[in-house]
């Protein structure tokens, strides 16, 4: 089995995390098993205590898990994180606000042995233009793109990014993706945690939505979209008589919405009852629409819970 975890970027095996306080237990992370190739891009999707942080933790070895087992690029993940090969940008966590953002870089350049690098990262995250300003003067999207930076220079094979884009604004945002979308090229493994749909559909070939601690669907990006089979179809009726004979079209048609006679419908098959909408009751304005990410995700924690 040993070949197949040499092509792995992460494996985790069984792995649970609990916290323990004097009141309470927390399972944070509840039985994930996850293997991640190498080239992969992945966000990590779900809601607040979802448990994205956690596992990212125990990805770059911060945090023990309570059992199971982590392993990055087939080694225990703090000596992948000290050699360099994995590195990541994280939510919370130190930059020092005296120093000039090209201090940082060039510091933590020296600390990685790669001083050569530092041009060329500065100016792939956008920093060449603030090179002289203080840290603590820096926007918050600025410091996201510092840390972008930081986590670049040692050239890592894993990038892991826990909510890389908190605290940016949209064009920020945009600009963030763009770059990393260049990074992504030449087999580098990224690993993201989002709470935002619209980067997992933007941004990653494979999604693993997790939901109270468990991955509660994994799959590409796409795939997980056509779990919720169906569509919606909204289209104007001419009268109520139109509207009672196009509910009985097929069992699976329901209404979800109406506003007088413009009706929502959802259907298992759209094309059929489009055409049936038009020539048969009459209907006019059609629209028909695949549920979002959003509404697999909604559904898919509904059902998992
Ligand atoms: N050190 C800790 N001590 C106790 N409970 C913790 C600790 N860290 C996390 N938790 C709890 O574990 C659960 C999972 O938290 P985690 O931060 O991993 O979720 P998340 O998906 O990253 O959420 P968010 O998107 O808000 O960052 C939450 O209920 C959280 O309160």
């Amino acid at each position: 089995m040993e070949t197949l975890n040499r092509t792995e970027a992460v494996t985790l095996t069984g792995l649970h995390k609990t916290f323990t306080t004097s009141r309470t237990k927390v399972e944070a992370v509840r039985g994930v098993e996850l293997g991640i190739e190498t080239g992969q891009i992945v966000a990590l999707l779900g809601p607040n205590g979802a448990g994205k942080t956690t596992t990212v933790d125990m990805i770059l070895g911060l945090s023990q898990p309570t059992s199971g087992k982590v392993e990055v690029l087939g080694l225990d993940p703090r000596k992948a994180v000290s050699s360099g090969r994995v590195s990541a940008v994280m939510q919370t966590g130190g930059l020092l606000r005296d120093m000039t953002v090209l201090e940082t870089v060039r510091v933590i350049a020296a600390m990685h042995q790669r001083p050569e690098r530092v041009e060329a990262v500065m100016e792939r995250t956008g920093l060449s233009g603030i090179a002289k300003r203080r840290v603590g003067k820096c926007s918050g999207g600025e410091q996201q793109r510092i840390k972008f930076a930081l986590a670049l220079l040692p050239d890592p094979d894993v990038l892991i990014l826990d909510e890389p884009t908190a605290g940016m604004d949209v064009m920020a945002r945009r600009e963030f993706w763009a770059t990393m979308h260049e990074e992504a090229t030449g087999g580098r493994t990224i690993i993201f945690a989002t709470h935002y749909l619209e980067e997992a559909q933007n941004f990653a070939e494979r999604t693993v939505l997790m939901s109270g601690g468990r991955v509660v669907a994994d799959g590409a990006t796409e795939e997980l979209r056509k779990l919720i089979s169906g569509r919606t179809i909204s289209a104007t009726l001419p009268n109520e008589q139109a509207v009672v004979q196009a509910q009985r079209f097929d069992p699976s048609i329901s209404i979800a919405e109406r506003n007088g006679q413009r009706i929502w419908f959802k259907c298992a098959d759209s094309d059929a009852f489009a055409r049936a909408l038009l020539s048969d009751y009459g209907a006019w304005d059609l629209e028909i629409s695949a549920p979002s990410l959003e509404d697999a995700f909604i559904q898919l924690t509904k059902d998992a819970s």
